[in-house]
């Protein structure tokens, strides 16, 4: 049996002018998830969007909103997130002391709750709170931006944290740089998730530019079960 891989495309490299209709674009293309980038100036050198946008957004969808936190503190808009329509809220362990209550709070409102790592932060750091986590987010690019150069050195990561999940049922997401070539190597990694911004966005179909980062994927994981 092969592990199924979920592609979500980040809107942060969608056209903001037409955020619903970039939304129901990828949706009808066939994204598995949508993937919400929310910086802070603070822990990441850029800003986004938050609630409101989130808000806004989720009617032209019924797909999975995957928000991805690059924000500290990230406690006090757990909430927001939630009511804006989030369902899986992902925290990052580097973001604050008590990631262990950040993934109860969010459990605690019925959404998933993920712990993402950058690439400088060890895989170790996520083990104490698998019991408390739904998904693991390696990043593969320090995150801030899109559209930057993947870290081939994360995949190391990647393989470590996907023998810690062993058979918990933990999806194990990668964000940053993930493209046709890229795909083949965290999926063998051990990755699940992908999330692709710049390479769904760039340009040509949507369908086709998913189609692609999945079948790569795919072809090198079709052995693993
Ligand atoms: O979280 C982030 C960046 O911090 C990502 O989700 C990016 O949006 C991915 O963009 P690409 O690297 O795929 O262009
Ligand atoms: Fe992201």
């Amino acid at each position: 049996m092969t592990r199924p891989i979920l592609i979500a495309p980040s809107i942060l490299s969608a056209d903001f002018a037409r955020l619903g209709e970039e939304v129901r674009a990828v949706d009808e293309a066939g994204a598995d998830w949508i993937h919400i980038d929310v910086m802070d100036g603070h822990f990441v050198p850029n800003l986004t969007f938050g609630p409101p946008v989130i808000q806004a957004i989720r009617p032209h969808t019924g797909k999975v909103f995957d928000v991805h936190l690059m924000i500290a503190p990230a406690d006090p808009y757990l909430e927001a997130f939630a009511k804006a329509g989030a369902d899986v809220i992902t925290v990052h362990a580097e973001a604050g002391p008590h990631l262990h209550r950040s993934l109860q709070a969010i459990r605690a409102m019925g959404k998933k709750a993920g712990v993402a790592i950058n690439p400088g932060t060890p895989a170790a750091v996520v083990e104490p709170v698998l019991d408390m986590a739904d998904l693991v987010l390696c990043m593969t690019v320090n995150p801030g931006f899109g559209g930057q150069a993947f870290i081939g050195s994360a995949c190391e990561t990647i393989a470590r944290v996907r023998a810690m999940i062993g058979p918990r049922p933990i999806r194990l997401e990668v964000d940053g740089g993930v493209t046709p070539e890229t795909a083949p190597l965290v999926a063998r990694a051990g990755a699940d998730v992908l999330v692709a911004g710049s390479a769904v966005f760039k340009g040509g179909t949507y369908h086709a530019n998913m189609a692609a980062i999945r079948a790569a994927a795919e072809a090198a994981t079709g052995t693993l079960v």
